[in-house]
């Protein structure tokens, strides 16, 4: 394949265990109609896609929109789908069903596509004898990108003077900058990072977690993968979580912890048993277990007033709202491929 057919960043993984496996340059490059329409602010449009591997149903009418402004968690336990339709966004795997669309385009319709999207699918397929800026020279190169971006990019994914060093020294975390550079460099409006978290030490984390927000501050949409919800916490705006080749919830964070995890009251007493009477009588569930009773139903503030109009002593009430990650297994239990610990087969 010629170097400037080459679609770095996301030609990189074949599974060869497919047998359907895309010629990548046919259908990458194929001859059809071209867009090169400015895609700024466009969004992805993931609209029922369905996937088999043999009798793997891989993604099972997977439907979500990620908007321009945000940061998008895609998340799910192993084999949910996640990879499988991030390939089929960049065009690596063909659908059985089904469309993604980038700003409306088919991403194979897109004429210099890292200019519209970057992203980061794999492990960077790098020449360990070449530096990482030379990588990203040659990518500039291929896509007919200003050498001038390179240098931007390398500051901007911290890797100024590692960039001057062989590749086939780099760290995972050092490799998975460069890739995210190589995601960059073409200024794209829609940047889709699967597993980008992967490799990180816990500065790595912080910092990519500082970029995504400024991505998604400067209007860009962005897609990050991760199968630990407690990574995207505090950086994405909104979730897409799938198990089993589909969307099991598909909202804004706040949305999502409001929904589906039951808020608790966790109240200390020295007459539990009086406060479960009356509280049960005002409308909550309340359970007592030695001093402490747990509440659900109705909200601290309210337990607090019920208790003080009836004057049974307290001496602590506390508001416990459940975390994404409970809400994250709630809502994937029962979906993951193969459940750990008693080895028997998923419900795939
Ligand atoms: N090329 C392939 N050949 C056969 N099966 C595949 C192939 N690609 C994916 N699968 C299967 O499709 C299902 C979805 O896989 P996918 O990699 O998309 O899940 P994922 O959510 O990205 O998982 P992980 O977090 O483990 O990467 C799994 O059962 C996986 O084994």
């Amino acid at each position: 394949m010629p170097a400037d057919r080459c679609q770095p960043g996301v030609n990189r993984r074949h599974r060869a265990d497919t047998g359907r496996a895309v010629d990548l340059h046919s259908t990458l490059f194929a001859p059809r109609p071209r867009t090169d329409e400015h895609v700024s602010g466009a969004s992805i449009e993931v609209i029922e896609l369905r996937k088999r591997f043999g009798s793997t149903v891989a993604l099972d009418g997977m439907s979500f929109t990620v908007a321009p402004g945000k940061v998008t968690g895609f998340v799910g336990p192993n084999g949910a789908g996640k990879s499988t339709t991030i390939r089929a966004i960049l065009g690596l795997d063909a659908p059985d069903a089904g469309r993604a669309l980038i700003g409306g385009a088919a991403y194979r319709r897109l004429r210099h596509p890292l200019r519209h999207v970057g992203a980061l699918v794999d492990d960077a397929a790098l020449q360990p004898g070449r530096t990482g800026r030379n990588h990203l020279l040659w990518i500039a190169r291929s896509q007919k990108i200003e050498a001038g971006r390179v240098d931007a990019v390398l500051e901007q994914v911290g890797l100024t003077s590692a960039g001057r060093r062989k590749a086939g020294g780099y760290s995972l975390g050092m490799r998975q900058r460069l890739g995210i550079g190589a995601a960059l460099l073409g200024d794209p409006a829609v940047v889709i990072l699967d597993e980008p978290f992967n490799g990180m030490d816990p500065e790595g984390i912080i910092w990519m977690r500082g970029l995504l927000r400024t991505l998604a501050q400067e209007k860009r949409s962005v897609l990050v993968s991760s199968h630990l919800m407690g990574e995207l916490q505090g950086t994405a705006d909104h979730v897409v979580v799938v198990g089993r080749g589909r969307v099991l919830a598909d909202a804004s964070i706040d949305d999502l912890v409001a929904r589906v995890s039951r808020d608790q009251v966790l109240l200390r007493t020295s007459a539990p048993d009086q406060a479960v009477r009356l509280l049960g009588q005002a409308g909550a569930a309340a359970a007592g277990s030695g001093d402490i009773v747990t509440v659900t139903g109705i909200g601290a503030q309210r337990v607090v007033e019920l208790l003080a109009a009836a004057g049974v002593a307290f001496s602590e009430v506390t508001a416990q709202r459940g975390t994404l990650e409970d809400v994250y297994l709630q809502l994937t239990s029962g979906e993951v491929e193969f459940r750990s610990g008693d080895g028997r087969e998923g419900r795939r």
